[in-house]
């Protein structure tokens, strides 16, 4: 059967649609900014893109590995990833809400592009067992999200852990798996920090330490000259509060308690739909190595892009 373009085009959209491919470039809700983002302690001006010239990254059939995503934004990106054609596997310590979530995914997006399996990211063994396992199901992993987190001034120790330890042994396990020079496809890392490590905050210091130490990681791993013969880049994702269950804070949890509530309601609070919007800006651009977007309510998504080394000279 012959069709003319503008029938073949129409259904091949429509085609790709029904995937949750998508067919237009997104239109970024970055504008230039007129002076460099609070948030970002670097100069930023002639760094900002618009991704206008970036190609999108093509989702389809894609494979992501989240960690603590049973709710709240890392539940969400998995959702998002999903919906566009991904297959994803979403780990938490959460057995139960896991395992309820994985079941709702895999009835909407079909078993074979969803997998839930418990990973402790405190702990070396639970995370690269998972990881291996989410191997062995989908072949390899393109994705890695260092989503999981707590906020939580009266568990330090944990903190660091789960916050910093856990999203760079993450990171670290997805490098080995992905970079080209050991044989593996490339891949994009994507650390789930906050604006909490781009600025202090008093009332969450230590929170804010194990976040300005996952930028850092981040920022150090971005400006490796080797990134594009290992096929790989980083991308930090960085949002202001936003309504999940992280801000049910108990009054032990913080310093300054009500100092906390009261400048929290006054800087306003993001929907996660806001934070997913970023997410998807990052991973489906052709190129975010070194990119940090941060989310604020009042400011929106801000895209900064930083210059990628101070060595690259040497
Ligand atoms: N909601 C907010 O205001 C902001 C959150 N973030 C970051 O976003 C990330 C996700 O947090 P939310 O979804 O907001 O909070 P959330 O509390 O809803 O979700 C965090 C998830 O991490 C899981 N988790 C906790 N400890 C874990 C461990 N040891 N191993 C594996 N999973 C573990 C929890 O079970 C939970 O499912 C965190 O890294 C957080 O620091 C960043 C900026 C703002
Ligand atoms: C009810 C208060 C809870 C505060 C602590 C709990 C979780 C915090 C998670 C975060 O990552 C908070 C993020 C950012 C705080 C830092 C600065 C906010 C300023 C940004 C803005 O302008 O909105």
């Amino acid at each position: 059967m012959n069709f003319t373009p503008s029938v073949l085009s129409f259904i091949l959209t429509a085609e790709a649609e029904v995937y949750g491919i998508p067919t237009k470039k997104p239109k970024f809700h970055q504008q230039v900014q007129p002076s460099p983002s609070p948030w970002s302690p670097w100069k930023v001006s002639e760094n900002i893109v618009t991704c206008e010239n970036n190609i999108i990254m093509q989702l389809f059939n894609r494979v992501a590995f989240v960690t603590g995503a049973a709710q709240g934004l890392g539940k969400a990106f998995s959702e998002a990833l999903l919906n566009r054609g991904a297959k994803v596997c979403f780990t938490d310590i959460q057995v139960s809400k896991g395992k309820e979530v994985e079941k709702t995914y895999s009835d909407k997006y079909g078993q074979d592009r969803v997998l839930f399996l418990h990973c402790d990211v405190s702990s070396s063994a639970s995370l690269a067992n998972s990881f291996k396992d989410a191997v062995s199901k989908f072949g390899h992993i393109d994705l890695m999200v260092n989503n999981a987190g707590i906020a939580d001034e009266s568990r330090l120790r944990d903190m660091v852990n789960i916050n910093l330890i856990g999203a760079i042994e993450g990171s670290m396990l997805a490098v080995e798996h992905m970079r080209k020079d050991k044989g593996g496809k490339g891949g994009v890392v994507i650390n789930i920090a906050s604006t909490a490590g781009l600025t202090g905050v008093y009332f969450v210091p230590s929170y804010c330490a194990s976040k300005f130490g996952l930028v850092g990681f981040h920022l150090s791993w971005a400006s490796n000259p080797y990134n594009s013969q290992m096929g790989l880049q980083f991308g930090c994702l960085c949002p202001a509060f936003t309504d999940t269950d992280i801000l049910n804070q108990k009054e032990k949890q913080m310093l300054y308690f009500e100092d906390g509530q009261r400048i929290t309601k006054h800087l306003g609070i993001n929907r996660v739909e806001k934070v997913v919007q970023g997410f998807l800006q990052m991973v489906e651009s052709e190129n975010c190595n070194g990119d940090i977007i941060t989310i604020t309510a009042k400011e929106d998504i801000q895209y900064s892009r930083r210059a990628s080394s101070k060595m690259s000279h040497l």
